[in-house]
């Protein structure tokens, strides 16, 4: 078993290091020579499977990783020699750039596929140019479903070096992107630390820290405050940014007679200042500059759903679809400033209500790539919204949603620990890889065969390296049978040696190819000796007991 080497930062804080069990990260070259990496799992059988690897250099064995450092900055220069332009801006002049060149060897997709939807605005690359240290990837319904993973501190818990090792830990088990919610102090520092040390791209929602900055009063914030921290932003290298520019002065009666009124904190935020001056918010009205802002630095927007629903009783209400058809018109203005674009979406939607979202949102918003929180399917299990949120999210990624924010089990209930980070990223890589499979993506299924081959063939030590939480798949097994033998054995302590099904059904097949006999003749042929054994009996069905 590979060993977790953990790398001590200034307050004891260990940083997660080392391979994740049964595997090691390899590099596939682009036809330019970019090193594109992999997680390759080896097999006990001579095979091994490569799956995609958002965890950087953290599991990389022959790196070494300082966190005050910062990771190597892989994309500096990689724009050089060329104007300044957003890879919209070179999807839609016909330029494949190293970007979509190396994404298309991540996802295993053509080039020009990759630079054809970034052109037409189906999918993203959210890669500020500030922001060197991340490995490109893409957002779209054409390629893997993507898994976001919500961290940052509130004023009541949480310091940098636990943030950054919760950044570590989520792309460690899968965070495709990752999105600091910082409210607490230190805002700036932390998502200095973050950035510098981050694999994945980062996305921020700046009203939090313009709150902030006006001492927590929604009525004392002004454009100008905003824009300026959204450039400080920007020049940190954050890749995305929720903005809730679709909050209206005249959405916000729609909201009266909600259950649960408006559960987006930018929503609330927007919603209050609105309300205050009685103006529109000053997000849409100057939406225009805020595009030239982050075109300047290739900053993705993710318009931000602040009138989400928060209940099952207000998904699909009017507040929801007014401002979504506000999105849309952003969507449009933005991509005429050549500035990428996602859309935010629910909350808490019952089954029936989802595949309803995803299509006004394509209607809408001229097909961005959907990312939404969940959705949760009911509303009665906090300390389980994992799991009331992973079957929302595994059916609206399915309808065409291209990332999934993960919800954690302490969602509704307090700030989610290192613990509940991982239990989030699993449950949400499950959901996004079942969303996969149904969608047909040519290599998703590729990964389950070799798990279920394993399984078949008692490959125990594979089962567990092929899953996507090795360490606890081991565990598990382990609790009932450590001993090394049953590394081997053909069954486990579910069903013990005598009635394991797989067992019987391997007992069947080398009958039958003892016999030289296809399993259907196998179960014939049985099948005979066992009415011949019947009618030796004198044909009774109950036979008298012996004794
Ligand atoms: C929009 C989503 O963001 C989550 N959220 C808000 N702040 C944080 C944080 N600091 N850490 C993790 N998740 C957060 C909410 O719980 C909600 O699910
Ligand atoms: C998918 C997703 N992630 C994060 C946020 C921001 O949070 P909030 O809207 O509460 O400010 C959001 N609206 N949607
Ligand atoms: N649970 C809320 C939602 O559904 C978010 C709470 S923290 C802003 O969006
Ligand atoms: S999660 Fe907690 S702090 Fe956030 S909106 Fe809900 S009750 Fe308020
Ligand atoms: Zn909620």
């Amino acid at each position: 078993m590979a060993d977790v080497r953990p790398n001590a930062s200034d307050n004891g804080t260990e940083i997660t290091t080392g391979p994740i069990s049964g595997s090691r990260k390899v590099f596939r070259g682009t036809e330019s020579g970019l090193q594109v990496p992999f997680r390759r799992i080896e097999l006990t059988n001579g095979e091994h499977l490569d799956v995609y690897d958002t965890s950087g250099p953290y599991t990389d064995e022959n790196a070494t990783v300082d966190v005050h450092s910062g990771l190597h900055r892989m994309r500096a220069g990689w724009a050089d020699g060329r104007e300044h332009r957003t890879q919209l801006g070179w999807a839609k002049a016909g330029v494949i750039t190293r970007e979509m060149e190396y994404i298309a060897t991540r996802e295993g997709m053509p080039p020009e596929l990759v630079r054809d939807e970034v052109a037409s605005g189906r999918a993203v690359i959210p890669a500020n140019r500030c922001h060197p240290e991340s490995e490109p990837m893409i957002i779209g319904k054409k390629f893997l479903v993507k898994v976001n993973a919500n961290i940052g501190n509130s004023a009541v818990t949480s310091s940098v070096e636990e943030e950054v090792e919760k950044m570590v830990w989520a792309t460690r088990w899968g965070a495709d992107t990752v999105m600091d919610l910082s409210t607490g102090k230190r805002i700036h520092e932390t998502r200095e630390r973050i950035l510098r040390n981050s694999p994945v791209p980062i996305g921020t929602v700046p009203i939090y820290q313009a709150l902030e900055k006006v001492n927590g009063d929604p009525a004392a914030l002004t454009w100008e405050v905003y824009r300026d921290t959204v450039i400080e932003q920007c020049e940190q290298g954050v890749d995305y940014m929720t903005v809730h520019a679709g909050v209206l002065l005249r959405y916000v009666p729609l909201t009266a007679n909600r259950v649960t009124g408006i559960v987006s904190r930018g929503g609330s935020i927007m919603a209050a200042w609105c309300l205050a001056h009685h103006r529109e918010s000053f997000l849409y009205t100057h939406f225009g500059e805020l595009c030239e802002i982050l075109r300047a630095y290739d900053v993705t927007f993710s318009l931000g759903d602040g009138l989400r629903p928060g209940s099952i009783a207000d998904a699909n209400d009017r507040a929801q679809f007014a401002e979504l058809e506000t999105l849309g018109e952003l969507t449009h203005i933005a991509r005429e400033h050549e500035v990428q674009v996602m859309i935010e979406g629910p909350g808490h939607v019952p089954m029936h209500k989802i595949a309803e979202n995803v299509r006004l949102e394509e209607e809408l918003c001229g097909a961005a790539p959907f990312y939404t929180l969940g959705p949760l399917t009911t509303d009665i299990a906090p300390a389980y919204d994992h799991i009331t949120s992973g079957i929302g999210a595994a059916m609206i990624a399915q309808a065409g949603t291209a990332m999934l924010c993960y919800v954690t089990p302490k969602e509704h209930l307090g700030l989610p620990n290192r613990d509940d980070v991982k239990t989030g990223v699993i449950t949400y890589k499950i959901a996004a890889h079942a969303a996969d499979l149904a969608k047909g993506h040519p290599r998703a299924q590729e990964w389950d065969d070799a798990l279920s081959k394993a399984r078949f063939e008692f490959r125990w030590t594979d089962q567990f390296n092929l899953a996507l939480d090795p360490d606890t798949a081991r565990a598990f097994h382990d609790e009932t049978l450590p001993a090394e033998p049953a590394k081997t054995a053909h069954f486990c302590s579910m069903c013990g040696p005598k009635f394991c099904s797989m067992k019987i059904t391997q007992d069947i097949r080398k009958f039958a190819e003892e016999r030289g006999l296809t399993s259907v003749e196998a179960i014939e042929a049985g099948m005979q000796e066992k009415s011949a054994e019947f009618a030796g009996t004198g044909g009774k069905v109950y036979l008298p007991i012996a004794d």
